[in-house]
This record gives structure tokens, C-alpha cells and sequence, in this order.
């Protein structure tokens, strides 16, 4: 995508020196837009942890990258071992993560480790390329939900509904449900999003609104409350949201929130459509609601918020009574029977265990490796 007409992606290489890697700080978006310059793997696992870069997708590519970043100083089967683990740990619920090192791994582990430099380079910026290539699919396999939608309101926007960032910077390029967005707008259909804010982070407000506005697709902020009172009103044609882990049985963990969002989805009969690519599903999993980790961050993320002042600072405040605790459950778990579908860059399906291996057959063994990546 771009960003006021220059190309960008989410990570890269150093095009110079050939091996630090850039993200954008997306805890300053989007207030500044800040590269940062990444050059060892304890400084990926800070951007992994503080939600510099963040998105399932994002999560893993950069992780991959760190562990290039470690080899440079210590290419020992050890180290391999011990930084992939390490890496495993930074966020627990977006199997994205394991599933990148993983990958890793089993590329890395057959190579001799004067070799495994190289070959880790080659190993991250396949992931990352694959990525790419994968959400422009899922925009692909999208787009005709959204044009059935417009041919049913000829003259009218598309609403869609939508939960945390799913954008290009929650990904390499492109995005997972802000793709099918993005590529009906670009094919000329008139769409508007609501914005779901997306507390305690703002995911929604700071990013999801920024990335929209940069590419000039209709959007509306809204409290993360609001989006039953619209589907009752008949303000919302679709929801699409993203997701950080599909089960074998086709349940959803995305950020905190969506699950609501389905219910009232469900309640109104608006459809629910969850956009991912092969590297968010889980197929080691049946039970989403009792297997899933979920993230439990900081409370202090739910007891302050984060803007910037008319004078142009960025600051912090305290918007819960003093002395209250507070608790931050970062995901929830849909469960596949509240949700119309699953828009992968394979394709279609229904959220099912038979859905998934339709698109997926290679699955039909369940497999083992995923969790082992982190052990
Ligand atoms: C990239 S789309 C799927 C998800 O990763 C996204 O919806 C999400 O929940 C991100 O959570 P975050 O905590 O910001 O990493």
C-alpha cells in the first residue's frame, strides 16, 4: 500500500546494509509516523510485547525476522533453539507467531550454521512475500460479497462494520478484512466503514481510521458500544473482522469486542465474515473458547487513554477513578456458529471443520507442529 503516494510495506530489510529491519512504531500512529530500525532480536521481541508492530500476520514476519537478526551474532543450533523459543513467547493468542517460527525452524534446522544466515534471510523474506501474496488473494475471494451487497442498494454505499486494525500494517501488504475493503473501493464500489474504536488499544481509531484515510475509502469512528444500535437501524450491511487464531472447528479469536459484535450480528441477521490467511489457522485445536490462550494485558491500557493534545502532545490520562482496578483481556473466542463465513486466499468457506478442509485438505491428518514451535 502506500502512504501519501510511497510505497510501503510493514517490515522490510535495510535496502544498505543488507540485514537490520524497518517496521513502522505503530504506538505513535497515528500522531507520527516513525520507522524504526530493528538489529537484535531482544529489540524485536520489545516491538513484539509493546505492540509496536502488531496484527497476527505482522507478528510473525517480524519475529521471523529476529531470529535472522540473532544467527548474525550466533548461528549454533542452540541459539536457533533458544531465540525461536524466546521469540514464541512475546504474545500468546495470533498463532501467527508459531506458526512463522515454526517455519523457521524446519528450514533452519537441516542447514549447517555457516549457512543458516543466509538461508534465514531467505526463510523470513519468503514468509513475508507469501503473506503479500496471500491477502491480496483474500481481498480477492471478498470483493463479491461486497459487490452482491452493492447490487441489491444500487446508488448506495456498502456498510461494513468493522473490529480492530486489519490493515495493511497489521500484515506485510495489504491487510485481511481491511483487503476485501480496500479492493471493493478500488474496483469502484461505493463503501463506508464504521470504525469500531477498539479500546483499550484504538486500534480502530488510530490505525484502522488512519489507513482508510490514506486511501481515501468513506469511514466513520465509533464507540465500540455502537454497533448493535446500527445493526438494529439497519445501518450495517456486513461485518468483516480479522482474526489472530481460527480452530479446526472454525472458531474465531480476534481482539476483544468481537464476539459482541457477532451476537449482535446474529440478533440482526447481518452477516459476519472473518477474513485470514492459512497462516492464522490452527488446526492442532477443536475447542476455541477452552484451547485458545488469551492475552491478558495491562490493566493500566484500561484505566488511561492516549491522545494528542490540540497543542500537538502526545499524552496519557487517567479516565478511570483512582484506586479502581481494572482487568484487560485482550481477545475473546466466537463461536463458529455465529459466523456466516471464513474469506481465506483459498477462497470461501463456511466456518466448519469440513469448511476448512474443503480449502485445506492437506489437514485432514491434524497436525502437531504448531505448538511444538514454542517448546
Ligand atoms: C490482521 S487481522 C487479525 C488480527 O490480528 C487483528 O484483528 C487483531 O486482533 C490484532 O490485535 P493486536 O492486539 O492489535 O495485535
Amino acid at each position: 500500500m502506500n502512504i501519501d503516494g510511497v510505497p510501503h510495506r510493514s517490515v522490510w530489510v535495510d535496502a544498505e546494509d543488507g540485514w537490520s529491519v524497518h517496521i513502522f512504531d505503530q504506538t505513535r500512529l497515528p500522531w507520527a509516523v516513525e520507522i524504526l530500525r530493528l538489529t537484535h532480536e531482544d529489540e524485536v521481541a520489545h516491538a513484539i510485547r509493546s505492540m509496536q508492530v502488531r496484527g497476527a500476520p505482522l507478528i510473525g514476519a517480524v519475529a521471523a525476522y529476529g531470529l535472522a537478526l540473532a544467527l548474525r551474532r550466533d548461528a549454533s543450533d542452540a541459539a536457533l533453539e533458544s531465540v525461536a523459543a524466546m521469540l514464541g513467547e512475546t504474545r500468546p493468542t495470533a498463532i501467527n507467531l508459531r506458526w512463522a517460527l515454526a517455519r523457521m525452524l524446519e528450514a533452519l534446522r537441516p542447514v549447517a550454521p555457516a549457512a543458516r544466515v543466509a538461508a534465514a534471510y531467505a526463510a523470513a523474506d519468503a514468509i513475508a512475500e507469501d503473506d503479500v501474496a496471500t491477502c491480496r488473494a483474500i481481498g480477492q475471494h471478498g470483493l463479491p460479497l461486497i459487490q452482491a451487497i452493492a447490487a441489491r442498494k444500487p446508488g448506495k454505499p456498502v456498510n461494513i462494520l468493522t473490529h480492530c486494525n486489519t490493515g495493511w500494517i497489521a500484515t506485510v501488504d495489504y491487510g485481511t478484512a481491511l483487503s476485501v475493503i480496500y479492493q471493493a473501493h478500488d474496483a469502484g464500489i461505493p463503501v463506508h466503514v464504521w470504525v469500531d474504536e477498539t479500546r483499550p488499544r484504538n486500534q480502530g481509531s488510530n490505525l484502522t481510521a488512519w489507513e482508510l484515510g490514506k486511501h481515501g475509502v468513506p469511514h466513520t469512528v465509533i464507540a465500540d458500544n455502537a454497533g448493535g444500535h446500527l445493526m438494529q437501524h439497519g445501518e450495517v450491511d456486513i461485518v468483516l473482522v480479522g482474526t489472530d487464531r481460527v480452530t479446526r472447528n472454525g472458531d474465531v479469536a480476534n481482539k476483544i469486542g468481537t464476539y459482541l459484535k457477532a451476537l449482535a450480528a446474529h440478533d440482526n441477521k447481518v452477516p459476519f465474515w472473518v477474513a485470514l490467511p492459512h497462516s492464522t489457522l490452527d488446526m492442532s485445536v477443536r475447542d476455541g473458547l477452552r484451547e485458545i490462550p488469551i492475552e491478558e494485558r495491562a490493566a493500566e491500557e484500561v484505566l488511561t487513554v492516549t491522545g494528542r493534545t490540540e497543542a500537538g502532545e502526545v499524552v496519557t490520562v487517567r479516565t478511570a477513578a483512582p484506586g479502581s482496578p481494572g482487568a484487560n483481556p485482550a481477545f475473546d473466542v466466537t463461536p463458529a456458529r455465529l459466523v456466516t463465513g471464513l474469506i481465506t486466499e483459498r477462497g470461501r468457506c463456511e466456518a466448519s471443520e469440513a469448511g476448512l478442509l474443503r480449502l485445506y485438505p492437506e489437514f485432514v491428518a491434524e497436525p502437531e507442529f504448531v505448538e511444538e514451535a514454542a517448546n
